[in-house]
């Protein structure tokens, strides 16, 4: 069996990890695992794990370590035979620690986006939450406003992008990733990507990808420069 490749994708809400991430998992075939899709998922459904996370989602806070990692392990554990790429977690130093323990990772992927293009972003993130389908009007937008392109259902946006709990979101952010970010810096397995345009990111992402993995890298529409 070929050797099993697993990834984590870090940055700010809106830095574009969700965007990337699936360009990765259809150009590389991991399988993807997001932090966010998962815990909403659970929220939509009144598990019982959502009922637990609801209220820290939806005041942009962050769930706690233990009720974190508990959730997230035995999702690995089911994916165990699989490549990866995590978005979302681990986000803090207790969650990287936690995962450490089970697996060694073998890249992480670091997004640094300035504040005013999150903020942008976010302002115009519009989702369709059975489907974790992401647009946004300028960038993506759907082929008829306010509608999924694949089930023409509504969409909608989060309360935890709006600018109140945003501020709050990136505070955290910057506080939690540090230590995280030194962690993978030190296991020499940390890459940083800087900038405004995820298309301009993305050829490099391609390419690193595509080394480490030994793969040739795809020639599909999203390797084109823009
Ligand atoms: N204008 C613009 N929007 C982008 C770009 N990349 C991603 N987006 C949009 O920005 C929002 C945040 O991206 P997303 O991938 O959800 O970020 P995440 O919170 O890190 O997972 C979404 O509405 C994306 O469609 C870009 O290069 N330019
Ligand atoms: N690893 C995590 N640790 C703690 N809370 C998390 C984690 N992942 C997601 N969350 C919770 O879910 C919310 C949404 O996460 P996510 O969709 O990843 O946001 P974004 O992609 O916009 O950064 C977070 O604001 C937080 O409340």
């Amino acid at each position: 069996m070929a050797k099993l490749f697993r990834a984590a994708i870090m940055g700010p809400p809106g830095s574009g990890k969700g965007t990337i991430s699936k360009r990765i998992a259809q150009s590389f075939g991991l399988q993807y695992l997001s932090s966010g899709h998962f815990l909403r998922d659970g929220i939509a459904a009144k598990t019982e794990a959502g009922l637990l996370v609801k209220s820290y989602v939806e005041k942009g806070m962050l769930v706690p370590d233990h009720v974190m990692t508990r959730l997230m392990l035995p999702k690995l554990e089911q994916l165990s035979s699989h490549s990866w790429l995590l978005d979302g977690f681990p986000r803090t130093l207790g969650q990287a620690q936690a995962l450490n323990s089970l697996y060694q990772l073998d890249l992480v992927i670091s997004l640094n986006i300035p504040y005013e293009t999150l903020r942008e972003r976010l302002s115009d993130r519009w989702i369709h939450p059975p489907s974790g389908r992401v647009y946004n009007m300028s960038f993506n937008p759907p082929r008829v406003q306010g509608k999924d392109d694949v089930t023409e259902e509504p969409l909608i946006q989060h309360d935890d992008d709006k600018p109140e709990a945003l501020m709050a979101r990136l505070r955290h952010y910057k506080d939690v990733a540090k230590p995280v970010i030194d962690l993978y810096k030190s296991q020499g397995i940390l890459h940083s990507f800087s900038g405004t345009e995820t298309d301009k990111i993305w050829p490099y992402i391609n390419s690193l990808l595509s080394t480490k993995m030994h793969i040739q890298p795809s020639h599909n529409r999203q390797t084109q420069t823009p």
